[in-house]
């Protein structure tokens, strides 16, 4: 039985335990969820899936986050439903996906970037910015991909293996490549 659909079978217990958890802080649950990494298994998925419910904007049902994934800034992101995270990916910053979504293995999303503006100043200490990442619906992520800041990938999207996204994606596509260019319909 895949995670998704454990997932389903104990959705009455899961928002219990979403419910429960309210009380506690989301200082602490972004702690926790620092704490709660690495723990494999659908243990694992579960306690990442009631502690993001409490921290983010919004996390829709069958959000599946395996080990090892790091949240810069959670509390700036936003999940619809049956999204799943693979291990070791990276997300920073302002990012708001859609429902549907699959992100392989040590896939890299980075809402920040550094400013250089301030010459008197080596460019670690000029301030950052943000620029939202909106992912719409059905998009596959394959893994090691990067998404810079500012992007929109529309629905029906495939990233291929490897991509680094610095433009906004048309729907219905395959791209693919550094910087993902246009492939393919699908
Ligand atoms: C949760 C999970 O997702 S776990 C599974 C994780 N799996 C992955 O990350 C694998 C991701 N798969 C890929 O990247 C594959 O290459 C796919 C799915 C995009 C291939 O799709 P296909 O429709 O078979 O495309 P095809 O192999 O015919 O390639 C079409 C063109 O795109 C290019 N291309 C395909 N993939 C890539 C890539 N990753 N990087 C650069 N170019 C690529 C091909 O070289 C080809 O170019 P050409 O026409 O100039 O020869």
């Amino acid at each position: 039985m895949s995670v998704g659909s454990r997932f389903q079978k104990y959705q009455v217990i899961i928002n219990f335990l979403v419910f429960i958890n309210k009380v506690i802080p989301k200082k602490i649950n972004k702690l926790f969820l620092v704490l709660f990494r690495n723990i494999p298994t659908p243990l694992g998925v579960l306690i990442r899936y009631v502690l993001l419910k409490n921290i983010c904007l919004s996390v829709g049902k069958n959000l599946v986050v395996y080990e090892g994934v790091v949240f810069d800034s959670p509390e700036t992101m936003s999940f619809g439903d049956n999204v799943s995270i693979n291990p070791y990916c990276y997300l920073a910053g302002e990012i708001i996906i859609g429902d549907n979504v699959s992100i392989a293995h040590t896939t890299a999303f980075h809402s920040y970037n550094h400013t250089w503006n301030n010459p008197d100043l080596t460019i670690n200490r000029n301030p950052l910015y943000s620029k939202k990442i909106i992912v719409k619906n059905d998009v596959w992520f394959g893994c090691n991909c990067i998404i810079l800041s500012g992007v929109k990938i529309d629905n029906r999207t495939v990233v291929a293996a490897g991509s680094v996204v610095n433009k906004s994606l048309k729907s219905n596509s395959l791209f693919a490549g550094n910087p993902a260019r246009f492939i393919k319909s699908i």
